[in-house]
């Protein structure tokens, strides 16, 4: 039986990848429409106060917590003492806060933020000696984190190396099970085409976090034809919250109900606040979670 913790991204109130999209919201404003959505938890976004006890008090005056956040790793392009630095002073943040979970995404060669790269067309593919150095750079990274008594998830990822399910798999085989989790992300394995429920089955053990993203099947297209950068995809509308858009949750719901996954469900829906409301979305999302998940 699973036990499963609620919680929201930030990214619907202020994206950091694109910090015109809410640019309006304040922190304030953010966590406090999380929590009257009704999730009890968060990852981090650039707004949020770096000071530990006052991003601590903000949070519990509203009964929020931090779940995670994202750690961008250049495994590919920086020297490894560097990265492990940095990756130190990520997980020491997060574990003042109170957090278990740190999601790591290599950038080293993504084109995520490109916006001069079709997303589809233009996905980077590893080399075997990039392969090398990503795995091996996760298995000291996630002992890092182990040792910290945090753990460290992978987060596949539209235009970077590790999107396909081939790459999971290639990835999950290649790092120590002790110390590289999976992050299972709804919308980018749907909007990559990959057999989402056949992944959850196959790593449930595995996976120790999970974004809930729904994906609009037609503005997916049109990011498709029109040869658009991933960044374009999000303005367009391509994510949404769980309920919203073309995915069937139910049968992800039920799978993970009857494991014994223990952590998070964070719905995660970039989209532009300024055409989807996020505390109506947060609402709409937290419904739908309720009716279909028994959550
Ligand atoms: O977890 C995530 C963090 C974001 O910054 C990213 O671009 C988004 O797509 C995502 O899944
Ligand atoms: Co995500």
């Amino acid at each position: 039986m699973a036990t499963i913790k609620l919680g929201i991204a930030p990214i619907a109130w202020t994206n950091d990848d694109m910090p015109d999209l809410g640019k309006e919201n304040t922190f304030e404003q953010c966590v406090s429409e999380m929590a009257l959505a009704g999730f009890t938890g968060c990852e981090v976004g650039g707004r949020y106060p770096r000071d530990t006890a006052v991003l601590k008090k903000a949070l519990a005056l509203r009964g929020m917590e931090i779940a995670s956040a994202w750690f961008s790793s250049f495994l590919l392009t920086q020297p490894y003492e560097q990265v492990e630095k940095d990756f130190i002073a990520h997980c020491s943040f997060l574990k003042s806060m109170g957090a278990k979970f740190c999601n790591v995404a290599e950038q080293g060669n993504s084109v995520q933020g490109k916006l001069d790269v079709p997303v589809f067309a233009g996905k980077p593919e590893n080399t075997a000696e990039q392969w090398k150095l990503l795995t091996e750079g996760l298995d000291k990274l996630g002992k890092v984190a182990k040792d910290m008594g945090m753990t460290m998830t992978y987060h596949h990822h539209m235009g970077t190396g590790v999107q396909t399910e081939a790459e999971i798999d290639r990835l999950m085989e290649n790092t120590n099970p002790d110390y590289v989790w999976l992050l299972y992300d709804t919308g980018h394995l749907v909007c990559s085409g990959e057999d989402y429920l056949g992944i959850l089955k196959k790593y449930m053990s595995r996976i120790r976090h999970i974004h809930l993203k729904d994906v609009r099947m037609d503005v997916r297209q049109r990011v498709i034809d029109e040869k658009m950068s991933f960044l374009d995809g999000v303005r367009a509308g391509m994510f949404t919250v769980p309920g919203d858009g073309d995915v069937d949750f139910e049968p992800i719901f039920d799978y993970v109900n009857k494991s014994d996954f223990d952590g998070w469900y964070i719905v995660e829906a970039e989209q532009d606040p300024a055409k989807a409301n996020p505390l109506e979305y947060a609402q709409k999302a937290r419904k739908y979670i309720r009716e279909k998940a028994g959550l």
